[in-house]
């Protein structure tokens, strides 16, 4: 799926290739999956509200999340990234893995961005379409949640990053349809590596549900055969 060196050279206009889809049009009328919704319960919609007030100085942005993505980071991940063969094919049926449940059933999450202190918080409720053990939150769906928020921590950071090490100390079962806060930051940066760690804990910070650490590479597009 990573493009070939021709296809990098069509995207730098050396070669002709064909012609590119508008993605501006198709992003004003994309629905923002980060905003509350119905099926937000009260501590989901009370740690929204805690982090909008925290936004208001500048500090911390809310990170708008859309189910198919076509902002212009995207459009430039796939011209860089991407075989154009597969850019026509695949991505008009692509979705974000994490937005392709229904509303309540599935991953329903904000993330929130500080830039000064390089620092995600996403604050999650996992719903019951992703039970593991009867009455609890799948690990694949934690460690998927654990992965986009470093990965998105990463990605602000760097630039187009993908994960290449992750390691996750399950240390409670976090209960289903229940709210939790996923905290990553990076801990170091070598060259193209972001080391990042990352928590869950639930909404009073009691509880520490797991804990992470992660290696991101930024991703090269010189490196690419
Ligand atoms: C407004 C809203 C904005 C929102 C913005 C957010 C946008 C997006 C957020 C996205 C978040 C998504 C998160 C999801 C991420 C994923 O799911 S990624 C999928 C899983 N990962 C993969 O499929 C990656 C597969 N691996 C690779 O493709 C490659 O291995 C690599 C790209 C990771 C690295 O390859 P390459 O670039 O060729 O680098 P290398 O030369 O191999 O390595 C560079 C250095 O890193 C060291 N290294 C590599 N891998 C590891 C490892 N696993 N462990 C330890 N170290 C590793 C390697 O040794 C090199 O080190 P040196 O330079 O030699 O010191």
């Amino acid at each position: 799926m990573l493009r070939s060196c021709a296809a990098r050279l069509r995207t730098l206009g050396a070669v002709p290739g064909p012609a590119r889809r508008s993605f501006s049009s198709e992003k004003a009328t994309q629905k923002d999956y980060s905003l509350p919704n119905p099926s937000w319960t009260k501590d989901i919609r009370l740690l929204y509200d805690q982090f909008m007030k925290k936004c208001e100085d500048g500090s911390w942005k809310r990170l708008p999340s859309y189910k198919c993505k076509s902002t212009q980071r995207v459009q430039n991940f796939r011209n860089l990234f991407l075989d154009t063969k597969f850019v026509e094919e695949q991505t008009p049926k692509a979705q974000i893995f994490t937005r392709s449940l229904e509303e309540g059933l599935g991953f329903e999450y904000v993330m929130f961005h500080n830039e000064a202190e390089k620092r995600v918080v996403c604050v999650f409720q996992g719903g019951p379409h992703l039970q593991g053990n009867h009455g609890y939150v799948h690990g694949g769906a934690i460690a998927t949640m654990i992965d986009i928020t470093a990965g998105t921590c990463a990605v602000l950071t760097g630039g187009y990053a993908m994960t290449a090490n992750l390691n996750i100390n399950f240390r409670r079962p976090i209960p289903l349809c229940s709210v939790v806060v996923i905290n990553s930051q990076i801990d170091k940066i070598e060259g193209r590596k972001y080391f990042i760690s990352c928590d869950i804990r639930s909404v009073d910070e009691k509880t520490l549900y797991s804990e992470a650490t992660s290696l991101f590479i930024k991703l090269d597009p010189n490196s690419l055969k």
